[in-house]
């Protein structure tokens, strides 16, 4: 693996938040979608996921968030292991298709969906939910009907009914696909001021650039490279050995263009 700096700005207490140590995963029995991945993720951070169509990026959040079971290895959620199927609401994944998430009659039930099955009480919940959709800036949709939203729409409904159950890790999957110009700015705007840890997993490069302050690259289930954005998205030879491009930004950077 690329051997890069690792750092953890906001980390000042020096926490660990998501601990994973050789982590594999099979679809099937010969098929190795996750080799032994080690990682540490600190609290506060904020973590870009790239890699081509197929490296592994969902599959890997789907095991950190324990709905799938890993072939081998041990994920810790906050030094306690996650057990696949154990509901923890200390980590939170927002799907890459809202409609994955979004299936009740109101924008406001589904954001209290989460809050009412960890038992809160009903004014809670409605704390929970308007906050969310306070924090989300959807307040004017809490009642309208999720299918009949726009895809932006859908979007910030589908992160307020995360937030609602008040995670400490946010796994965003590809976040900004499907998303207009002035959609997505808003969604990089929003993500830009998250107060928890999160990681995101995208082929927006320029959208991870913005946002994460460290980048993980996997290629066929292997993490390839570990460190500062900049200095790994700007390798040309190691982002087309991993089916990737430089983004526009930092080649122009580079040529000292404005
Ligand atoms: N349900 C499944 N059954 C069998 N194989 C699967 C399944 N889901 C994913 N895979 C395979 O596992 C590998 C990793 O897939 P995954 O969806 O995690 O990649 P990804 O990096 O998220 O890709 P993309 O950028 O295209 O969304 C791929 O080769 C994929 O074909």
């Amino acid at each position: 693996m690329k051997e890069l700096t690792r750092i953890f700005p906001q980390n000042k207490l020096n926490v660990t938040a998501l601990q994973v140590s050789n982590l594999c995963f099979n679809y099937q029995q010969n098929y190795s979608a996750l080799t032994d991945i080690n990682l540490k993720i600190g609290l506060g951070e904020s973590v870009g996921l790239i890699g081509a169509n197929g490296a592994g990026k969902t599959t890997l959040f789907l095991n950190l968030c324990g709905v799938m079971t890993p072939s081998y290895g041990e994920i810790k959620l906050f030094d306690r292991l996650v057990k696949p199927g154990e509901f923890r609401s200390e980590i939170g994944l927002v799907f890459q298709n809202p409609e994955d998430q979004l299936f009740c009659p109101t924008v406001r039930d589904d954001i209290a969906f989460g809050p009412e099955n960890m038992g809160l009480s009903p004014q809670e919940v409605q704390h929970r939910v308007n906050e969310a959709l306070s924090l989300t800036g959807v307040s004017h949709l809490a009642d309208r009907i999720p299918h009949q939203l726009s895809g932006g729409e859908k979007c910030m409904v589908a992160i307020a009914s995360v937030l609602a159950m008040r995670p400490k890790i946010l796994l965003y999957d590809e976040p900004s696909a499907n998303l207009d110009l002035r959609s997505r700015r808003r969604l990089i705007d929003f993500l830009k001021t998250s107060a928890e840890t999160i990681m995101i997993s995208s082929h927006d490069l320029e959208l991870i650039l913005e946002i994460c302050d460290r980048v993980i690259l996997l290629n066929q289930g292997t993490v390839v490279a570990d460190g500062l954005p900049a200095k790994i998205m700007s390798d040309r030879v190691l982002m087309e050995a991993n089916g990737l491009e430089v983004p526009h930004s930092l080649t122009k950077s580079k040529q000292g263009s404005p």
